[in-house]
């Protein structure tokens, strides 16, 4: 069965706590947080004050999704925040495996992701080390862009890569995901969707997430 994780990039900033408890009753499976620093991606966001806010509202497991260079001065504040599982960049540093187990030996899911232009073999080498790869599917920054539908194929790569070495790897897509979307993402292999606009731009949250789900 696959998995929604509403990205909270989309939501009313005036009212992040019930923008958070809104998902959760509506059926999300994790909250996907978007952490930008202006540097790696051209926009800035929120940092671990605000995930460690929120983690008061919310049971939902937190993918905290770190798009910012030097990811290893910030790994410690977003664990301290309570990020269930935290994703770094494979084109922020040189020495991913080490970057991964830091976040691992502190009882703390690791994932790493991919930029649509970043190929699949970066990644090749520390695959055995990742909890999830996180396939992009727009460039990262910014909310409500169009899906890049070239990453249907490199989905449908990573499956058979994590396939034929038997790993325990989930494959997340983010990015231009909505209704009509989601249904090839899902057949290449996905089982994490991010959603941001389809689900908070949507007049019913919870039956956003089902039709994601393809429940409806
Ligand atoms: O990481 C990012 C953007 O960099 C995403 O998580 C977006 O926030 C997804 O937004 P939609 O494309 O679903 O509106
Ligand atoms: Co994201």
């Amino acid at each position: 069965m696959v998995k929604i994780a509403p990205s909270l990039l989309a939501a009313d900033f005036t009212r992040l706590a019930e923008e958070v408890l809104k998902v959760e009753q509506g059926g999300a499976d994790l909250l996907h947080l978007d952490i930008m620093d202006g540097h790696f991606v051209p926009n800035l966001t929120f940092g671990a004050p605000v995930v460690a806010a929120l983690r008061q509202v919310s049971k939902l497991p937190f993918d905290v999704h770190l798009m910012i260079t030097n990811p290893q001065d910030h790994i410690n504040a977003f664990i301290k925040a309570g990020a269930d599982l935290i994703t770094v960049h494979a084109e922020t540093h040189p020495h991913l495996h080490r970057l991964l187990q830091t976040i691992k030996d502190q009882g703390v899911r690791a994932g790493i992701a991919l930029n649509p232009s970043t190929p699949l073999v970066t990644i090749e080498e520390v695959l055995p080390y990742v909890d999830m790869v996180l396939l992009m599917s727009v460039n990262p920054g910014f909310g409500g862009q169009q899906f890049i539908s070239t990453v249907l194929d490199k989905i449908r790569r990573l499956r058979q890569m994590i396939t034929e070495r038997n790993l325990p790897v989930v494959i997340e897509v983010d990015g231009g995901i909505n209704a009509e979307t989601a249904p090839a993402v899902i057949a290449a292999g996905a089982t994490i969707l991010v959603a941001g606009s389809a689900v908070y731009g949507a007049v019913d949250a919870a039956q956003a997430i089902a039709s994601l789900k393809g429940l409806d």
